[in-house]
C-alpha cells in the first residue's frame, strides 16, 4: 500500500450499498467537502436525510457497472458478498481506486483512521490488521496533537509561502523553515509575530 494524499473534490465517488457502513463512510466523505453517489435499492434513513437535504445523490436500484464506469473512486459496501466482489475486480481491472470493505485485497484501496488540525492531517492505517488499533491511536494522538496546531499550522504555511517567494539562497531558506518548527512557534503565538517580523525586514516584500 503506497500512503498518498488526493484531491477528490472534482471527481466523482460511488458507494454501492446504503446501509450502516455506507452512511459511516458517507459521513467521512462528507467531511471533506465530498459528495458521494450512492447506489442500492434501499438504503439507511439518515442517507436518505441526507439526500433530502441535497447533501448526497441516491440511485434507487441495485449496482451494475455503468453505475461505476465513470467514478474515480468506488466503495463496495453492498451485503451481497457477490456483487461487491464481481464489481471490485471490474473496477479493478478498469483502473479505479476501489475500497472493498470486507475482503481489503479484492480492493486496492484502504480508509485511515485520521486526525485533522487545520492543515496538519494524521492518517492511521494497519492494513486491515485492526481498524480498531488505528482508531485507538488516532485517538491517543489527539492529545499530543490539540487545536494549537490548527493556528500554527497556518503560521507555517504562510511563512513559508513568503520564504518561497522572497528567500532565493536556498541554504539561507533551509534556516528559516528549519527555525520555524521550533517549539516556542508552537507554543507563544507573539514569538510567531516576532517571527514573521523579521523574516519582512529582512526580506521586504518588494
Ligand atoms: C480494511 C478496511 C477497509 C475500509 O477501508 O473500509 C476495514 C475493514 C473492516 N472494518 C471492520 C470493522 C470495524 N471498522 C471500524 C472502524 C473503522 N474502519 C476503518 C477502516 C477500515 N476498515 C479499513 C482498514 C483500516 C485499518 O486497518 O487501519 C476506519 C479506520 C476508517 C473508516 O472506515 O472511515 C474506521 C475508524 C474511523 C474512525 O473512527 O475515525 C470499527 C469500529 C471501531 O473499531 O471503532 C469496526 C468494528 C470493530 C472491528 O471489527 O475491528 C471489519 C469487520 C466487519 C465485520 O464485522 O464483519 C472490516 C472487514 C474485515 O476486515 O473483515
Ligand atoms: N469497513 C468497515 O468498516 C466494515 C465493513 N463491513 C462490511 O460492509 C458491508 C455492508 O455492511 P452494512 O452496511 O452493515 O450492511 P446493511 O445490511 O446495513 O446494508 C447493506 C446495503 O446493501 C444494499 N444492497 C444489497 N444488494 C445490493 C446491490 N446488488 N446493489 C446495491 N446495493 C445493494 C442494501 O440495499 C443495503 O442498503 C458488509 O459486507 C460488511 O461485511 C462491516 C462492518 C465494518
Amino acid at each position: 500500500m503506497f500512503p498518498i494524499m488526493i484531491d477528490l473534490s472534482d471527481q466523482k465517488v460511488v458507494i454501492a450499498g446504503g446501509g450502516s457502513i455506507a452512511f459511516h463512510k458517507v459521513e467521512n466523505l462528507l467531511r471533506f467537502g465530498i459528495r458521494p453517489h450512492i447506489v442500492s435499492p434501499k438504503c439507511h434513513p439518515a442517507i436518505e436525510q441526507l439526500a433530502a437535504d441535497g447533501k448526497i445523490f441516491i440511485h434507487r436500484k441495485k449496482v451494475e457497472w455503468t453505475d461505476l464506469e465513470d467514478a474515480f473512486l468506488i466503495m463496495l459496501v453492498t451485503d451481497d458478498k457477490e456483487v461487491n466482489a464481481q464489481m471490485a475486480k471490474l473496477a479493478v481491472l478498469h483502473g479505479k481506486l476501489v475500497v472493498h470493505a470486507e475482503h481489503n485485497d479484492l480492493g486496492n484501496a484502504q480508509i485511515p483512521a485520521v486526525l485533522i488540525r487545520g492543515k496538519l492531517m494524521i492518517s492511521v492505517s494497519t492494513g486491515g490488521a485492526s481498524p480498531t488499533l488505528s482508531t485507538k491511536i488516532r485517538n491517543q494522538l489527539e492529545h499530543e496533537f490539540d487545536e494549537r496546531y490548527e493556528d500554527y499550522l497556518d503560521f507555517l504555511f504562510d511563512a513559508r509561502q513568503y520564504i518561497k517567494s522572497h528567500i532565493h539562497d536556498r541554504p539561507e531558506r533551509r534556516i528559516w523553515l528549519k527555525k520555524a518548527v521550533e517549539t516556542r512557534y508552537l507554543e507563544y503565538p507573539e514569538e510567531r509575530e516576532y517571527y514573521m517580523t523579521e523574516l519582512f525586514s529582512r526580506y521586504p516584500a518588494f
